[in-house]
């Protein structure tokens, strides 16, 4: 439902008072109405016809109907006789004046300078407009509103100076237009831009005024977007062949134009109409020739038309009832009417005599529609006593050139005719025509370009997020339990890794696309750029016409970048919100821990300087400040942020590539600050050593979780265990090997252990050291153990814990039934000593693994 809503402070008719008129006219109400004139150009048939001309135009506010023929000389034996014909109908010599006549030659353009161009700007000052076309059928009412691809009516030019309007106003204002096209037709309602064969109704409400329930407003951006509309708008208007048009539009059609400015300053909203009416034919019903149906078109055409002239004359007599409700045209142009609307009514006329009724009555309406300011009298000028004044003021006007032309050749400037000037105008017609048509196909361009960058921005900060928060339920799998970190290789790190997968998928996808649209609009800039050039050399006159291009232009950009920004800003803002929830409730719960502690007396004082330094920080978080360039050296905010069009950014160049982005799981693992030591020569990350918990993926594909600090263990150390161990053992054998070490040969901080039930499933007999160089080399270069756990074959845990294990011996190899080597996580039972061994490492894993309490590391005898 569309709301009109009044412009503050403007309702009534007193308040139109003080309506600021650019005609020049009174400021009166009855300045409102402007009434122009236009005659059209005799059609092939007239011609063909030969028919008489009945429309004189003295000059652009005054023209002559039906006026007096010259006689040729009658002459009678040598004599001349005076012209006396009998037969003949006496010429009516009727002098009109109007505010403005448009003669034969007069193309769209030039109407739209002298109607619709003056009132945008008692639009912008917050007063309704409208622009009436009256006529009889074929007398170019549609050519004058619509006209065509190669002469523009004038509701496109209207709009095209409207956003040109706009744009100057745009510092200070922000605007929002949207459009609605309806028309009329035998006293009910159709949308044309969203055509139905319900007729919408119109309701009435004293505070937003006339509203057409369920009619559609359409946003345009620009004029251009217009044309197909209004194209595709008209493709629905009735229209019936009659015998004066074959396209004749039988209905009345209603351009309305809402324009929202809210003003920067003050946040003051107003709203305004301008309304554009084509009216249906106002032909006599003999002069189309309809019976049926068609009459009765014609009479409701009649009736309407009749009732919008009664408001238009009660309107001038300044009457407090106004027939608004007498038909549907006019209750629905009851606020483009009156109260503080500027109306402009152009009337529509044929030359030709055989339309001699029709330009009759056309013209006593139009002159009826200005005796709002001047009496009937007044501007149905009698006799030639104004003919006379205008032929003495045209004749003092002639000699004033005269003498004016004189002294220009005296100072040898050269006077440029009127023909050159046409020739200029015509090139200029031409030129704007090509920049237009190729703006439009680059704002096309530009728009898809814009579209798919900002696309392509959303998903890199989608998959940012999601990497993090993945990061953030990994380190959590990892310090609640087991069964969490089993989930955790189960579920999350392959829905992770099928993620990236489908985020690199997508955003390769885009960046090819994005380059497409990058390349084809960059073309078309150059080209559009080549043509302003040339048009600029051609005629310089047209720079301001380049300008609003290059404006339009930069406009669009904004716009896109602004939303863009709004986008990223929303989805920010979710993620803001859902961890200050997720971060409110944790510590009340870290108090209730500690609390809890501390009842059974198992709080270190390392631990609780830990607690009351976090608590401290958790209260000090309401206090944050925010430092606006935190972000500046962030390449990947950069990227997201930006939509810069000078080339096209792709996503691997801002490395959402690397590993460590697209997928926290896909990494080289390396333990050791020494890299120099390393047999490996692999690139390292040195910030891997500071993960926790991250799962992490070896160079065979294999992923696995590394269960403590890396911080915490002693490299150096590792690392030679290692390759000591390498040297006095042959790894020819199952890694599970790794279980018949002397322990006193392991390190004192690090050992495998494994806890999880999975560990006792039978281990991969084909994870030989030898068929597998890329581990060989990882369990030479690092302390870190691979166990070879397997969860569902997609993830693996390895679990470093702080201590050294207790000695335990497997049975031997040639046992009888012949078994696998026993070991930690072995699925092979163990014996009694074994067993106890095992648990004693557990309970020493245990109380040992709190980082708290660690003891001094066991001295190897
Ligand atoms: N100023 C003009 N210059 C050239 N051609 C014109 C002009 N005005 C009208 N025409 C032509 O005259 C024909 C009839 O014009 P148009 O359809 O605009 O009339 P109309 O008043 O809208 O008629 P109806 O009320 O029946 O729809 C069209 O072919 C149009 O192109």
């Amino acid at each position: 439902m569309v709301k009109i809503e009044r412009a503050p402070g403007l309702g009534g008719v007193k308040s139109c008072a003080l309506a600021p008129s650019k005609s020049g006219s009174t400021q009166n109400m009855a300045a409102n109405i402007k009434v122009v004139v236009r005659v059209r150009p005799l059609n092939q048939r007239e011609l063909d016809m030969n028919t008489r001309v009945v429309v004189d135009v003295v000059d652009e506010k005054m023209l002559v109907f039906d006026p007096k023929e010259e006689m040729r000389p009658f002459f009678y034996q040598g004599v001349q006789q005076p012209n006396k014909n009998f037969l003949k109908r006496a010429n009516k010599e009727l002098k009109f004046v109007f505010d403005n006549v448009c003669g034969q030659n007069a193309t769209n353009n030039d109407v739209f300078e002298t109607t619709t161009k003056d009132i945008l700007s008692s639009l912008m000052e917050g007063y309704n407009c409208s622009v009436f076309v009256y006529g009889a059928t074929g007398a170019g009412k549609t050519f004058t509103m619509i006209g065509n691809a190669e002469n523009p009516g004038i509701t496109y030019l209207t709009m095209e100076h409207l956003f040109y309007t706009i744009n100057s106003y745009e510092k200070e204002r922000e605007f929002d237009i949207g459009v609605s096209y309806i028309e009329v037709y035998n006293e009910n309602v159709y949308d044309l831009l969203k055509p139905s064969s319900t007729p919408l109704q119109l309701r009435e409400d004293s505070k937003y005024g006339v509203m057409v329930a369920g009619l559609t407003l359409n946003s345009i951006k620009t004029a251009r977007e217009l044309l197909n509309m209004l194209e595709n708008g008209n493709k629905n208007r009735t229209q019936h062949p009659t015998d004066a048009n074959a396209e004749s539009s039988r209905s009345h059609a209603v351009f309305q134009v809402y324009v929202k400015m809210r003003y920067k300053t003050s946040s003051q909203l107003r709203i305004v109409k301008l309304s554009m009416i084509d009216l249906a034919g106002s032909e006599r019903a003999s002069a189309t020739g309809c019976v049926g149906d068609r009459f009765k078109e014609g009479a409701n055409i009649n009736r309407s038309l009749l009732s919008l002239g009664n408001c238009i004359n009660k309107l001038a007599d300044g009457s407090s009832y106004i027939p608004y409700r007498d038909s549907k045209l006019t209750r629905l142009l009851k606020d483009s009417l009156g109260g503080n609307c500027k109306t402009v009514m152009i009337a529509n006329v044929s030359p030709a005599s055989t339309s001699y009724e029709d330009t009759y009555n056309t013209l006593k309406y139009a002159a009826r529609a200005n005796k709002i300011q001047l009496s009937i009298k007044k501007n149905i000028v009698e006799g030639d006593v104004r003919l006379s004044q205008y032929v003495k003021i045209n004749q003092e006007l002639m000699k004033k050139v005269k003498e004016l032309e004189a002294k220009l050749s005296l100072s040898s400037v050269k006077v440029v005719s009127r023909e050159p000037d046409m020739a200029k105008e015509k090139a200029k017609q031409e030129w704007r025509k090509r920049i237009s048509a190729e703006e439009e196909v680059y704002s096309g361009l530009e728009s898809k370009l814009l579209s798919l960058m900002s696309r392509q921005r959303v998903l890199a900060l989608r998959q940012r997020l999601r990497t993090r928060a993945f990061t953030h339920v990994a380190d959590l799998a990892h310090r609640s339990s087991t069964e969490a970190m089993e989930q955790m290789c189960n579920e999350e790190i392959p829905r992770q890794e099928r993620a990236a997968e489908n985020y690199m998928k997508q955003s390769v996808n885009l960046d090819s696309k994005v380059l497409t649209a990058w390349t084809k609009w960059d073309e078309c800039k150059k080209k559009l750029h080549v043509i302003c050039q040339q048009a600029l050399s051609d005629c310089p006159e047209l720079s301001d016409f380049v300008d609003k291009v290059h404006l339009n232009c930069e406009l669009r950009q904004i716009r896109a970048r602004d939303n863009l920004r709004q986008k990223l800003l929303s989805i920010e803002n979710d993620e803001i919100e859902a961890f200050t929830e997720y971060m409110s409730d944790m510590p009340s719960m870290l108090k209730k821990l500690y609390l809890t502690l501390k009842g059974y007396d198992k709080a270190p004082p390392a631990l609780t300087a830990e607690y009351l330094e976090i608590m401290k920080k958790a209260k000090s978080a309401k206090g944050i400040t925010w430092s606006d360039d935190g972000n500046e050296g962030d390449a990947h905010f950069k990227f997201v942020s930006t939509l810069d069009l000078k080339k096209p950014s792709t996503t691997l160049e801002y490395g959402f590539s690397k590993k460590e982005d697209v997928n926290a799981t896909v990494d080289v693992i390396t333990d050791s600050d020494d890299l120099t030591d390393l047999e490996n020569k692999e690139p390292i990350k040195l910030s891997a050593k500071k993960r926790k918990g991250t799962p992490i993926k070896l160079l065979n594909n294999e992923t696995i979780i590394i269960n403590d600090s890396f911080e915490s263990m002693d490299t150096t150390r590792n690392l030679n265990s290692a390759k000591k161990i390498k040297r006095e053992y042959d790894f020819a054998a199952d890694v599970e090997n790794y279980g018949i070490i002397d322990p006193k040969d392991l390190n004192s901080t690090f050992v495998m252990t494994g806890k999880v039930e999975s560990m006792k499933k039978p281990l991969k007999t084909e994870f030989k050291m030898e068929l597998n160089p890329v581990k060989k080399g990882l369990t030479d270069r690092t302390n870190t153990m691979p166990r070879t756990i397997n969860f569902g074959d997609k993830a693996k845990v390895v679990k470093p814990v702080v201590g050294k294990a207790l000695p335990f011996r497997r049975p031997p190899l040639q046992q009888n039934p012949p078994q696998r080597n026993f070991g930690f996580g072995s699925s092979v039972p163990r014996d009694a000593q074994a067993q106890r061994n095992v648990q004693a490492v557990r309970a020493r894993d245990r109380f040992q693994s709190h980082p708290y309490s660690r003891p001094p590391p066991i001295s190897r005898k």
